[in-house]
């Protein structure tokens, strides 16, 4: 335990050292203008120290269906207690704590919804995401020993793919992660299509582009494009009935196939790769990069599209929660833009440009071309 008053390592910045003295905390509560950044702090520290419980208060407000129900108009607490079958006085408990979370409110004696929690509600992907996290939540059970990596994470089992096209197999499982992806990707073909202009794209490869959500979008923003979808076998035919139902039967042309196993297609001037290599390792990456790079003709262009790390100005979205879940899944990493730059111009690309993403949490873009 570090005492303020004893020695204090002198290679430790200003601030650091300052925030080790008591003195300086009782300082800064009695100081006007200091007083509130002082709480402010405070409130954060907490923040951070107690989000494990948010989000499992969150889950259960999930699992009992008391935001879904609110929909249908105010509640009373004996109401919700009842149909969720939890004792009434347990129940104040979870609600009230819903209610500092700014999802649900109590007026008049009842319980609402907020915009915030009909806001989760209409978000694609968002509940499906809290819903999957009891997985993350019991690899990150003991966090000493995950990051010594002496634990065996059930999320490798949940991407079974990222082991080779072997591990898609099964039609079930791939049906199962095919469709938590589908329903977030709405928000990542909107912003994809806001950071990178596709405008010129004359026949656009998504490679790992799964049942065909972003391709979708594409298809829609830019009528003129021919797509082509490249995916593992066990993923694309769910893909063929949203073309159908998209009209975009006879625009698209679909090629199962894994990255892994030999060359992509060529033809393709443009060649998109959505939440792809943050699941998998540097290897694995840098051999599909290569790849992506042999399927371009000359002035074709790659765009990368993922969750990215904040790399020297960490970001508290993506460099807590997608680089923790991608070690989780053992193969993959939350990767900055400037990783992805270097490996792109590792694999031979030039002119790179890094998009910063309107909500980085969704994702960011890194675009580059191949000129030789
Ligand atoms: C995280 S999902 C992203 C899907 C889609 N691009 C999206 O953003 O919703 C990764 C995709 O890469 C595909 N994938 C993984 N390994 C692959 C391989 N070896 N060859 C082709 N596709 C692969 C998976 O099947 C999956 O559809």
């Amino acid at each position: 335990m570090l005492k303020a008053s004893g020695h204090m390592p002198s290679r430790l910045g200003f601030a650091a050292r300052l925030g080790l003295s008591p003195r300086f905390h009782a300082f800064c509560a009695r100081v006007l203008g200091l007083k509130h950044i002082a709480r402010a702090e405070g409130r954060a520290l907490f923040d951070v120290v107690s989000g494990f419980v948010q989000s499992q208060a969150l889950l259960a407000l999930v699992e009992f269906r008391v935001m879904h129900r609110l929909t249908d108009g105010p509640l009373s607490l004996g109401d919700i207690a009842a149909f969720a079958r939890v004792p009434a006085e347990r129940m104040a408990v979870l609600l009230q704590a819903g209610a500092a979370l700014r999802l649900i409110r109590r007026r008049g004696g009842l319980w609402h919804l907020t915009t915030r929690g009909a806001a989760f509600l209409t978000v694609p992907g968002l509940e499906a995401m809290v819903r999957h996290h009891p997985v993350l939540y019991r690899d990150l059970s003991d966090p000493v020993a995950f990051f010594r990596g002496e634990t065996q994470p059930e999320l490798a089992g949940f991407w079974p793919y990222v082991f080779g096209a072997g591990g898609a197999a099964d039609p079930a499982l791939a049906a199962r992660y095919s469709e938590l992806m589908a329903d977030s990707q709405g928000l990542v073909a909107a912003d994809t299509l806001g950071l990178a202009d596709l405008s010129k794209a004359r026949r656009l490869m998504d490679v790992g582009g799964g049942t065909g959500a972003f391709l979708a979008a594409v298809g829609a923003a830019h009528p003129a494009a021919e797509l082509v979808l490249f995916d593992l076998p066990a993923v694309v035919p769910a893909a063929n009935a949203r073309f159908a139902a998209a009209g975009l039967a006879g625009r698209v042309k679909i090629v199962p196939g894994s990255f892994r196993d030999g060359a992509l297609p060529a033809g393709a001037d443009t060649i998109t790769l959505v939440r792809v290599l943050y699941d998998h390792a540097d290897s694995t990456v840098a051999a599909l990069l290569r790849s992506v790079f042999e399927a371009l003709p000359i002035g074709g262009r790659v765009v990368v599209s993922e969750p990215m790390s904040g790399g020297d100005r960490p970001d508290p979205a993506t460099d807590v929660y997608f680089s923790v879940y991608t070690l989780a899944m053992q193969t993959g990493r939350t990767r900055s833009a400037a990783e992805i730059t270097a490996m792109l111009a590792a694999a031979g690309f030039v002119n790179m440009t890094f998009c910063h993403g309107f909500r980085p949490y969704v994702t960011s873009v890194v675009t580059a071309e191949r000129l030789k």
